[in-house]
């Protein structure tokens, strides 16, 4: 019995990678009792005596799973923003960040088109590097004929599965292709399953790339929070994790409550006012979603 990844779901074969070698298989095991069936992403045990017919015997518990893409065990996602065309924004960035804590998956931030702007607007974008750097997350100010950043970026996907996430037009196709030409294929269709909800059902493919696995796929489909509870909103903002031991209330929003040490922060400067905001502007959102039924 051998341990490997699923990292291709098609016509009801498994495409399973282990040691650098992709064995074709079909499941056969106790999931299919459980009703649980294997997603792309998945760790499963497997048997092969050839490459092209092996069983999957087994999936290990998921450590987090999309739904669209379907895709299982996903280590980080690669928010990529660009710092002009289309502009910069921190709303966005903000919102894509919240959408990856909530999954329990590690952001990290690419801004691209860096070659593109004044002495001014580099020095705006290096001080969003430095507060998004404060928080905790990696942030790479990136430049598709910077080899330095784009190495960088590559150096960043090594031993990990990746998902991608950003608007479109920020150079997500551009980046991926100057690291792996494979990728871009794919990931032109990232505008179109964004914007009009087209191409929901199809297949996600994990591409290998120096040590790491990468979806071809985006890795959000909707913008929206969805299922997000209003207290689970402060745990997708690092920053006010690390002092929330600080306000009076357990389970304080850091809205209307006295003696909030997250409100306090943004009052000395610790905290971003921007950031804060933009919780404030989520919070309400969420508040006022209409209940689902
Ligand atoms: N100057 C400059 N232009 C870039 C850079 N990265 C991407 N572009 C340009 O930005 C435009 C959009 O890039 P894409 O890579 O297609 O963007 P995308 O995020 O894949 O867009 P969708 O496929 O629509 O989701 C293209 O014209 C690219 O040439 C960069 O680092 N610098
Ligand atoms: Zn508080």
């Amino acid at each position: 019995m051998t341990t490997g990844k699923i990292i291709k779901a098609l016509s009801g074969f498994y495409y399973v990678i282990h040691d650098g070698e992709v064995y074709q298989c079909r499941g056969r095991g106790n999931f299919r009792k459980k009703k649980v069936s294997p997603l792309v992403g998945d760790i499963v045990e497997f048997k092969a005596e050839h490459k092209d017919e092996g069983y999957i015997l087994s999936i290990e518990e998921r450590k987090n799973e999309f739904v669209r893409p379907p895709i299982a065990n996903v280590d980080q996602a690669l928010i990529v923003t660009s710092a002009i065309r289309p502009d910069f924004n921190a709303l966005l960035l903000d919102r894509f960040l919240v959408l990856v804590e909530a999954k329990r998956i590690e952001p990290f931030i690419v801004i691209s088109k860096m070659d593109q702007l004044s002495e001014d607007e580099k020095a705006e974008m290096e001080a969003y590097r430095d507060m998004y750097q404060s928080i905790g997350y990696a942030v790479i100010l990136s430049a598709v004929s910077d080899s330095a950043s784009m190495d960088l970026v590559q150096s960043h996907l090594a031993d990990r599965t990746t998902v991608i996430a950003g608007q479109s037009g920020v150079g997500k196709s551009s980046l991926l292709n100057s690291i792996d030409p494979r990728l871009s294929i794919d990931t032109d269709e990232i505008s179109e399953s964004l914007g009009r909800g087209k191409h929901t059902t199809r297949h996600v493919e994990l591409y290998e790339i120096s040590g790491g696995l990468v979806a071809d796929t985006p890795g959000f489909s909707s913008l929206e929070f969805g299922d997000l509870e209003v207290d689970q909103l402060p745990e997708c903002f690092p920053e006010f994790v690390a002092v929330q031991d600080g306000c009076k209330f357990r389970g304080c929003l850091h809205n209307k409550e006295p003696k909030c040490a997250v409100k306090a922060g943004v009052e000395e400067g610790s905290i971003s006012q921007q950031r804060y905001d933009h919780y404030l502007h989520f919070l309400e959102e969420i508040q006022n979603r209409k209940p689902r039924y």
